[in-house]
């Protein structure tokens, strides 16, 4: 026996009597199918409280402005709250004119009936009935024979096409053999055909065929395959709208729904992030936008996905998973050192070379497409971060731009922090460290002013003064510029040996227009690197400070 009991498990789906795997060959679907949202039925009828009527009608209006053109808006026979959801929908003029409504009904004579009885009202609606197909249904839950199977499902095509007739109305049908991945495909096809057969479905007015992987049974290419047998196989094939309708149990309803539309699927219904019965449904958010990352239109909207995940979040009372694809709150953050300097280096070659193609390295998408900031969402900074993260937010956000070599000395800097506090540290914390770090360091020595004048033969010439452990001192400086004389200065007054001295500065453009960053590296005979930066209005200002800033760390010993 093995651990797990394994031996009682053995496969429960059918491969289709012919297989026809050639629609392998295509590499992605290469238009949007017609979506069908079946959150505020298939979703709503998961959730642990289902949701009210309020919360449905906000999530509907969600769904029209995302763009669903078809919706399932319930099970009106199920509970006074869908019923009352619909004629809410109805009476108050909820449905604008390119949108239809579909409403989900057993093939019971009395559950149809009051389904009908809900749509009282509406021009447009889908109405879609199905009954269990698949062996294990047929012989545990219905005890019945295939063709009485069949025969449930032709009673319900035949009262739909009654019902609509005598209502004068021109509603489309939809039919789904349930648990249709547990069922022989080829008797699946039987029952679909006779279902079609009743509805005569002409180019105006096409059916619907829904074949929903009720349970996932199988890998996706399975499913794929069976899916190819009944687009090849239902009869007028061309006045059919070939639906699916995947599930997730084997986390695969996705991959599902892509090989579906290959081998000759028309519409997916699913819901947003996946929500649904048991793992869920197809998750539409992921299905769209793996299309639009390859170039194709979904015609779906979510460039404001923040939006859509906090509503979806409140009605539903789920949770939009962090790593959920796309919609995740950490999807597009990138913590580690390498992937941020990746990114960093991706996002300004992209700005230089190519800004009409995104190619930027570990990003699928662009975030800013669904409402993501770079700025934020990407960059992230903790332990595992380098220099290049680092550098990047303290550039986006503050406008420092240090030089490489203390770039380096910061990261280090900032991640020995974030490794000690063992957290994630924000923007402004990163700054705090950096200004704490480097900036206008005061101990032992501080500025008070100075004056170089000119002399005849372009060098500068004046004094300096300072405190030095709070003794305030007046020193004589000269050099053939103004920082060098500062240099010189405090060298021969403090009696101390540095060289390569790396100097950059450059006005504050965010934030602060009025004042200027210097920074100033200075390496001594240990070959010891001391960094400081230094802000003032004035730019010579700014680098004297620098170098006092780097010196007074030399002083310190603090690297
Ligand atoms: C895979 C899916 O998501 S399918 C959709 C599932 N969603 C829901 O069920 C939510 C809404 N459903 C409900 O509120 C209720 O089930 C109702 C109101 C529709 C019906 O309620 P009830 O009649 O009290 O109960 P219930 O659904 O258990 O009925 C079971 C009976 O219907 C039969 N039945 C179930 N589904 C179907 C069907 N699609 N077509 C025909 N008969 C069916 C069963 O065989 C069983 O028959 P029996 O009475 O001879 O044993
Ligand atoms: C009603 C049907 C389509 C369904 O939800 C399923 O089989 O999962
Ligand atoms: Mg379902």
């Amino acid at each position: 026996m093995s651990a797990m009991n394994i031996e009682k498990y053995t496969k429960n789906y059918f491969m289709p009597p012919t297989v026809d795997m050639s629609w392998a060959l295509q590499e992605h679907p290469t238009k949007a199918p017609t979506w069908c949202s079946v959150d505020l039925r298939d979703g709503n009828q998961a959730l642990v409280i289902p949701m009210s009527l309020d919360e449905k009608i906000e999530f509907y209006k969600m769904l029209v402005k995302v763009g669903f053109k078809e919706i399932e808006v319930g099970f009106p026979a199920a509970s006074e709250t869908e019923y009352a959801f619909l004629r809410t929908l109805i009476e108050k003029e909820l449905i604008p004119d390119d949108v239809t409504i579909q409403v989900l009904t057993q093939a019971r004579e009395h559950i149809i009936k009051k389904t009908f009885e809900a749509l009282d009202g509406v021009n447009n609606a889908i109405v879609h009935v199905y009954n269990s197909t698949s062996v294990p249904q047929r012989e545990q839950v219905f005890k019945k024979s295939k063709a009485d199977i069949k025969k449930i499902a032709q009673n319900g095509a035949l009262m739909l096409k009654d019902l609509t007739e005598q209502a004068g109305k021109n509603y489309r049908f939809e039919y789904s053999p349930e648990s249709f991945t547990g069922t022989e495909v080829d008797y699946a096809c039987e029952v679909c055909n006779a279902v079609l057969d009743i509805w005569q479905p002409t180019a105006q007015r096409k059916a619907i065929i829904n074949l929903p992987s009720t349970v996932q049974m199988s890998m996706p290419h399975v499913y794929a395959a069976q899916i190819a047998y009944m687009s090849q196989n239902l009869i007028n094939r061309d006045n059919v709208i070939l639906s699916l309708h995947p599930h997730n149990d084997r986390g695969t309803g996705v991959a599902d729904s892509e090989m579906g539309l290959l081998a000759g699927a028309d519409r997916i219904e699913g819901t947003l992030f996946g929500n649904g019965e048991r793992t869920g449904n197809a998750d539409i958010v992921t299905i769209a936008m793996n299309m639009a990352a390859l170039g194709v239109d979904p015609k779906l909207n979510f460039s404001n996905m923040n939006e859509i995940v906090d509503l979806y979040q409140r009605v539903t009372r789920m949770h939009v998973y962090e790593r959920q694809p796309y919609s995740g709150s950490l999807v597009f953050a990138a913590f580690s050192g390498s992937h941020q300097d990746a990114i960093a280096k991706g996002m300004k070659w992209r700005e230089e070379k190519k800004p009409q193609y995104w190619t930027v390295p570990y990003l699928l998408i662009d975030p800013q497409d669904i409402g993501r900031q770079y700025d934020g969402d990407v960059i992230r900074i903790n332990s595992q971060s380098g220099k290049g993260g680092v550098a990047y937010v303290m550039e986006q956000k503050y406008g420092l731009d240090m030089p490489n070599k203390m770039r380096e000395d910061f990261g280090y800097c900032v991640k020995n922090v974030s490794d000690h506090q063992h957290k994630e540290l924000m923007p402004d914390e990163i700054y705090k460290i950096f200004h704490d770090t480097y900036v206008n360091i005061e101990t032992p020595l501080r500025l008070i002013d100075f004056n170089l004048d000119k002399t005849a033969d372009g060098m500068r010439k004046g004094h300096l003064h300072l405190a030095i452990n709070n003794k305030e001192k007046q020193i004589p400086a000269y050099g053939n510029g103004r920082l060098d004389a500062v240099n010189n200065a405090l060298q021969k007054e403090l009696n101390i040996k540095y060289n390569n001295l790396v100097y950059s500065e450059h006005a504050m453009e965010i934030g602060s227009t009025s004042r200027a960053m210097a920074y100033i590296g200075i390496t001594d005979e240990k070959d010891n690197t001391y960094w400081g930066a230094g802000m003032d209005t004035d730019i010579i200002t700014a680098s004297v400070l620098a170098l006092i800033s780097a010196i007074n760390k030399k002083l310190n010993n603090t690297l």
